[in-house]
């Protein structure tokens, strides 16, 4: 990081390859409003981050402004890139592989595009998948599917492999789509660019439905995730109150931050219950889940619970953890524990009730991007695309505070994000199913 005295901020920049080619002398009269490499965005505008940094006598955070520049690395007649997916699907990938290819070939005419089939397995000499060349035309009409025109995997592949792979494929541009795994793989083989000196960039694009990806404001697909939850749990409330003591629980995804549960909750205002990872809760005892749950329907005669996939876990009894094939922990149904235990607890004190349990979270996440996320999906790529080209190399595109940047990817790979339950989101979430804030763990 370093410090800059004129301003007194600290920037944090990305690596450069140097940069020998101007891009208006190549495109001649230029369509682009050029990006300054001077130019920052502060990571914090809150006056509460300005007045911490005050006090720790630090220097505000800045960011460098993703962009075109006005001088290129790459000369585009012998520039080769490729674009890999990987990890679980999320609504956008296929705009975001769109929008790369027209904005190589487009706008700075690259013509040898690169799909790697089936993530990183693609880019193991053992695998049997084919490299795709990828055109305009074989895209063009992509954005109408959700899912991943090149597939998906899981699973480790060896980086030294895999940068042989990109060298005999004579590749300059490796676009990386994915979650944090994937961009750690993408910083991975970044360092093994790095010591064997080739002017290869690596780009992350970051790709999650769960939102948890540190530092940026949103990662794509999230919200058209909770845009396809809402008539869902629109339909699940109906069925709630379709019976007498009618209970819908709905399950959406959210391994470890529970951001697609909670802003569903707050976009469908039906919702009764929102349980979250980040939240522990008990289900009996005064402040425990059931006793709520109990006085909802004494009050309504109905409830819709809306739970992330990764909430509750602490409920079940600890057996060995198990892991897909990333090292990703695989979490059990909570879903089905709730609807067998509330089953339980009220036949228990001879209430009925009717419970249905919908899990939609796979017809979710393999949705079409909504049109917010297509545009954002589609300025994304373009930014990755412009940084790319500019030569830089381990790095993210990402929107922090409203405006695209670029940020090293380490930087994004330590941490997940997670909701922070003492903050104004997790309040807007309680208050506006009015969930009682005294229902956590004792
Ligand atoms: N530290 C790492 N180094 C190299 N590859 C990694 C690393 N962590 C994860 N990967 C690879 O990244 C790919 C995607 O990771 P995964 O966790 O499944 O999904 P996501 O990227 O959505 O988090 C997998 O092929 C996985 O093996
Ligand atoms: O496809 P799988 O292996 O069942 O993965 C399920 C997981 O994928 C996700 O949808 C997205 O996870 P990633 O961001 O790690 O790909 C999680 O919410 C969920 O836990």
């Amino acid at each position: 990081m370093a410090k800059d005295n004129n301003f007194n901020i600290q920037t944090i920049g990305t690596a450069t390859i140097p940069s020998p080619i101007h891009l208006d002398q190549m495109t001649g009269d230029s369509i682009y409003k050029f990006i300054e490499e001077k130019d920052r965005i502060l990571s914090d505008v809150t006056l509460q981050g300005f007045n911490t940094c005050l006090q720790n006598n630090e220097a505000p955070v800045c960011l460098e402004k993703a962009g075109p520049r006005e001088r290129i690395f790459f000369r585009p007649e012998n520039t080769t890139a490729a674009i890999v997916t990987c990890g679980g699907l999320c609504p956008g990938i296929n705009n975001v592989i769109r929008s790369l290819v027209m904005a190589l070939h487009y706008f700075y005419g690259i013509k040898r595009i690169i799909g790697i089939p089936f993530g990183y397995e693609g880019l193991s000499p053992t695998s049997n998948h084919s490299l795709k060349e990828l055109t305009p035309d074989m895209v063009n009409d992509i954005h109408e599917f959700g899912g991943t025109m090149l597939g998906s995997s899981r699973g480790a592949q060896p980086v030294s492999e895999m940068v042989d792979m990109l060298e005999n494929n004579k590749i300059d541009l490796l676009f990386a789509i994915g979650g944090d795994g994937t961009l750690k793989g993408a910083n991975a083989i970044g360092d093994e660019i790095e010591k064997r000196q080739l002017p290869i960039s690596v780009i992350g694009i970051p790709k999650t439905i769960d939102n948890d990806i540190d530092l940026i404001d949103k990662s794509f697909g999230f919200e058209t995730a909770f845009d396809t939850a809402a008539p869902i749990i629109r339909d699940a409330h109906n069925e709630a109150t379709g019976a007498y003591n009618g209970v819908s629980i709905v399950k959406l995804m959210g391994r470890d931050s529970g951001f697609i549960a909670a802003s569903a909750a707050i976009a469908m205002p039906v919702v009764n219950f929102v349980l979250v990872p980040e939240m522990a809760f008990d289900l009996y005892g005064p402040n425990g889940f059931f006793e709520a749950l109990k006085k909802r329907l004494e009050l309504k005669n109905h409830a819709v619970i809306v739970v992330a996939e990764g909430a509750g876990q602490h409920l079940f009894e600890k057996e060995k953890q198990i892991t897909d094939a990333s090292g990703n922990v695989q979490h059990r149904d909570i879903g089905l524990l709730l609807k067998d235990k509330i089953k339980e607890y009220f036949d228990s004190q001879s209430i009925k009730t009717t419970i249905k349990y919908i899990d939609p979270s796979y017809i979710i996440r393999s949705a079409p991007a909504n049109a917010s996320d297509s545009v954002f999906c589609n300025r994304l790529a373009y930014h990755a695309v412009h940084g790319a080209m500019a030569g830089k190399t381990k790095f993210v595109v990402g929107m922090v505070n409203n405006q695209f940047v670029h940020l090293p990817i380490s930087k994004v790979v330590h941490q997940r994000k997670k909701i922070d339950l003492a903050g104004e989101f997790w309040f807007a979430a309680l208050q506006s199913t009015g969930q009682p804030f005294s229902m956590v763990q004792s």
